[in-house]
């Protein structure tokens, strides 16, 4: 089936342009003044505006359940006293209920592609599926620095990537957590099976000084360093946060393509002390993407919300105004979030991935109406977004999707069984 979307305005990171989009398969077929055929679906755009699938690079979708559940901490006292305890009591169905409506949450404030880091891959790509979104799943693992636990972790994650393989958009990944969680054997084994299963590698880097500090104790010298060393800067890396790393650092993850994850709201919450340095990224054209961290940090899943915070705080913290202007970072949050994850999305262009969202022009915040990516990006909210079309399938019509109730209720329910387990 054929979706036809007539007299749309159309906006991505080149263009912003009046017209229809011909959409064949999954795939955009043709951008312009379109005719059509008899059977089409015909959306009717006038009064909208058609921009690219926001791409959020970095979530813990099921942390939905811990939404408000630990709030004002620092990182480590909220990972160690309140999250850790609390996700020992997860059991798979919890998983399952809890990406359902984090997928519900992002549909509904227009991102269509997400990277994922948790537990039990199965029941993320359940969810993922059920609700016909495209997400990169890595299987995460901690090691804790113990040879057992690194071998059995292995083992798991091996197992997790082959079944990844059979659910539909779904991108499988290695998750290695953090630089304090997993040796560098298991780093460099992570992107091994990586290379090994075509899978891509979804990692935590830089997000607290003391995380840096306790590194050069340990191993003598800088992380990126040690990183680089064991073969584990590449195109196929996502790191998210990467707040405190030095120029020189850098410099040498975008000479080895790697892909960064910016997520600013989680970095203000948690208060991990430094800015992401913007500038020296741009000056290296280093692929900056923005991500939400988990709705236990942020609260939200909105990237509308998440690009107005990023780029206010660079201007805040560098007292720059000029800083990632609002074209730029609409670009970090569709075309270089679709890079990272390696698919061709991210443009409203023949040959690209429908991975499209439709927005309402009708609200008092888009009025006047004099720059459109400036009213996106600093005065939009994700509940200006009417339709959203994924793989070409329409899975959001008149800023509904189909059992958005039940979703809630279930995960609802799942969240307050945790809590009295
Ligand atoms: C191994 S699954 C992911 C793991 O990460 C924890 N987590 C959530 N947010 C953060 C963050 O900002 N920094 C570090 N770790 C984080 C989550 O609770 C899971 O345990
Ligand atoms: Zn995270």
């Amino acid at each position: 089936m054929s979706i036809l979307i007539k007299d749309v305005k159309i906006v991505d990171a080149r263009k912003a342009v009046e017209g229809d989009i011909y959409i064949e398969e999954n795939r955009i077929a043709e951008v312009g003044e379109v005719k059509g055929k008899k059977d089409d679906i015909v959306i009717d755009g006038k009064g909208k505006a058609v921009i690219p699938g926001l791409v959020n690079t970095h979530t813990h979708a099921a942390m939905v359940l811990f939404r408000s559940y630990a709030d004002d901490m620092p990182l480590m006292e909220w990972l160690e006293k309140k999250i850790w305890p609390l996700e020992a009591k997860l059991k798979p169905d919890d998983i399952y209920h809890g990406t359902k409506l984090a997928c519900l949450e992002m549909i509904k404030s227009g991102t269509t592609a997400f990277n994922d880091m948790y537990f039990e891959v199965e029941s993320i790509a359940k969810a993922v599926e059920e609700m016909g979104m495209r997400a990169c799943i890595s299987s995460a693992f901690f090691d804790f620095f113990d040879k057992q636990r690194l071998e059995e972790s292995l083992k798991k994650v091996e197992d997790d990537l082959k079944k990844l393989r059979k659910f539909k958009n779904v991108i499988p990944a290695v998750g290695p957590h953090a630089p304090y969680t997993v040796s560098l054997d298991g780093l460099k084994a992570s992107m091994e099976l990586a290379e090994k299963y075509d899978a891509l590698v979804h990692f935590h880097l830089a997000e607290t000084k003391g995380e840096i500090e306790e590194f050069k104790k340990k191993y003598g010298k800088g992380i990126v360093e040690a990183l680089n060393e064991i073969g584990f800067l590449n195109e196929r890396l996502i790191a998210a946060h990467c707040v405190w790393l030095s120029e020189e650092e850098i410099r040498l993850m975008a000479e080895k393509n790697v892909n960064v994850s910016h997520c600013p709201a989680s970095n203000m919450k948690l208060c991990v002390g430094s800015a992401l340095n913007y500038s020296a990224m741009k000056k290296y054209s280093l692929n900056v993407t923005l991500g939400t961290d988990s709705a236990a940090s942020n609260n939200n899943l909105d990237m509308f919300e998440e690009m107005k915070f990023a780029t206010l705080l660079q201007k805040y913290h560098y007292s720059a105004p000029t800083l990632m202007n609002a074209a730029e970072i609409f670009e970090i949050a569709t075309l270089n979030g679709a890079k990272a994850l390696g698919i061709k999305a991210g443009l409203i262009e023949s040959g690209y991935l429908a991975d499209l969202v439709m927005i309402d022009l009708k609200k008092p915040y888009f009025t006047p109406g004099h720059n459109l990516i400036a009213d996106i990006v600093y005065s939009a909210k994700g509940d200006c977004v009417d339709t959203v079309i994924i793989d070409g399938k329409v899975v959001m019509e008149g800023g509904k999707v189909e059992g958005e109730e039940k979703i809630m209720e279930e995960a609802r329910e799942a969240a307050l069984d945790l809590i009295s387990r």
